[in-house]
């Protein structure tokens, strides 16, 4: 098999690899991405982007039916599910184009091959073709940029009895009766809210006592305490132990929870139980790459593996899996290779946000992890309603909590409002530029706007009880 020759390959068409490519090829550098399934990765044709929109119909949906409270009768509601997954699909459609023009026409150093690569050696790989053909690439640099995979635990019948995973259910053509959703994590929680106002019956099923475990305990309150107003169903603290389905197609889990065992039926069960990463098949072996026990590829805070001239980017490596940090660590290998720039990927701010109604934004510390990292510090947490502009438009469920140090910097925030994401982004860029909360109390904000409840939320700083 004759053998190409590139200054850089990529593997996978991920969040960094595809920005990595067009920096790499303005840089005059000859760069092959190869991608098996779809240019663009997970984010924008089975993660965030699809999944953000369906978001945006549900909520529309909900802005209908909650219309008499504020003084508008409807007539009826009717849900044209087909038009919902179609406007979903033009808008991923018109993304994955946008990609596609990026890393074809636009650029004249790029080659996209569609296929699978695996490592033949530490410098070469091996790509099957969708079109049946194969060939051998070799480079000096190769980035590894393959995500994940939904995790599927071993549960007895559940193989047998078939599952959706997200990537199904966001592609599904009908309003699923019943839908059992295994596992409260990102997923599950928006999932969750999405069909329950689609006018599915949701129960969420989850091993552990609460919702986000990671999340302080009032946090995840308030999210249960909502999600339970829309009316989706949970069991907390459970464990299925087995999986059925009978010849009409209805499901039955027996899970195992604290007041004894539980038998659930629903029309479809989607696992949301987490991710495994991309590199099972990537012959890992053959170039000597090191991963942890979960397969994870290991990496130092330049994202190098133990192979030189060998990196990994986004979700493949362990950390946080989220779209704007796999996005950064294309800036930290950009950086470190095109501008000789030392750039981490191990000290940097982590904001993220449940995209439910209300969103949840985070930043920083919570209370969970100050008292675990026995950090010296004092907290506010303000109800919602609280702020003149929930009143005003009716978005009163939720709370905002943040914590401070002695020296009243900014520690940490968890925003769970209207604009949660947007609120929380306010407060990540004054931690950023170093403000403290006395400065964020005497901002002057816009009156009547969501941020000007940052003047108020620091009346009520208190040591931890
Ligand atoms: C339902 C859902 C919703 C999400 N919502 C959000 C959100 O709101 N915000 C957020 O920040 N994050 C969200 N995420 C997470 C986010 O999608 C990922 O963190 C992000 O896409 C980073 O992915 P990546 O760059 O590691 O690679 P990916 O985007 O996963 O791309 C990896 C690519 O590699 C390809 N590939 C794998 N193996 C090979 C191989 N051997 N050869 C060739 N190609 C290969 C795959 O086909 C894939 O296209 C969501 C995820 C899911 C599943
Ligand atoms: N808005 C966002 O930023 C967003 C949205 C969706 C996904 N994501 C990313 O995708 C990743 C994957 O999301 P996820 O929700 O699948 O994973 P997750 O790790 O967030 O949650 C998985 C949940 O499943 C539970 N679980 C595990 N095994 C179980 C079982 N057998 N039965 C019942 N519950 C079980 C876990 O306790 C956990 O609460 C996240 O880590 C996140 O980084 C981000």
């Amino acid at each position: 098999m004759p053998t190409s020759r590139y200054d850089a390959l990529i593997i996978g068409s991920g969040q960094a690899g595809n920005p990595l490519a067009t920096a790499l090829s303005k840089a005059g550098r000859k760069v092959a991405v190869i991608e098996k399934y779809l240019l663009g990765g997970s984010c924008i044709n089975y993660g965030c982007s699809p999944t953000k929109a369906l978001l945006a119909s549900a909520e529309r949906i909900h802005h209908i039916t909650t219309a008499p409270e504020y003084g508008i009768k409807t007539k009826g509601l009717e849900i044209d599910f087909k038009a919902v997954v179609g406007r979903k699909d033009r808008i991923i459609e018109e993304m994955r184009a946008g990609v596609e023009k990026n890393l074809t026409r636009e650029a004249t150093n790029i080659t996209v091959l569609h296929g699978h690569a695996t490592f033949t050696g530490a410098r070469t790989l091996r790509v099957d073709l969708s079109d049946g053909s194969a060939q051998q690439l070799t480079a000096p640099l190769i980035f590894i940029n393959t995500g994940t995979r939904p995790s599927i635990p071993s549960i007895e019948g559940l193989a047998e009895s078939g599952f959706l995973t997200t990537n199904d259910l966001l592609d599904q053509k009908e309003i699923p009766e019943h839908l059992i959703i295994l596992g409260g994590g990102y997923i599950g929680l928006e999932f969750s809210q999405m069909f329950r106002r689609f006018g599915s019956r949701v129960t969420i099923i989850e091993t552990s006592e609460q919702l986000l475990e990671r999340e302080d305990d009032d946090v995840c309150a308030a999210m249960q305490e909502q999600l339970e107003s829309d009316g989706v169903e949970f069991v907390l603290g459970a464990e299925v132990r087995r999986v059925s389905r009978n010849a009409d197609g209805i499901y039955t889990l027996t899970a195992h929870t604290s007041t004894g065992e539980r038998r659930l039926r629903g029309s479809h069960l989607l696992v949301a139980t987490g991710r495994e990463p991309n590199t099972d098949d990537l012959g890992l072996e053959a170039a000597g790459i090191k991963i942890d026990e979960k397969g994870y590829i290991l990496v130092n805070e330049r994202l190098q593996t133990n192979v030189r001239g060998v990196y990994a980017l986004g979700d493949v490596h362990p950390g946080p899996q989220f779209t704007h940090i796999s996005y950064d660590d294309y800036r930290v290998v950009r950086d470190s290779i095109l501008h000789s720039r030392r750039r981490s990927a191990k000290a940097r701010p982590l904001p993220y946000v449940v995209f439910t109604q209300p969103q949840l934004g985070r930043i920083g510390l919570s209370e969970k992890q100050a008292q675990e990292e026995k950090v010296d510090y004092r907290v506010a947490v303000m109800p919602v309603q609280y702020v003149g502009r929930a009143r005003e438009t009716g978005h009163t469920t939720g709370l905002m909590k943040v914590l401070v140090d002695q020296r009243n910097r900014l520690l940490g925030a968890a925003i769970f409002c209207e604009q949660g994401g947007e609120i929380m982004s306010m407060i990540q860029l004054a931690m950023a530029g170093g403000l403290t909360c006395d400065d964020l109390q005497n901002t002057v904000f816009a009156h009547p706007t969501w941020a000007e409840a940052l003047n108020n939320l620091f009346a009520k700083l208190e040591k931890p009880s």
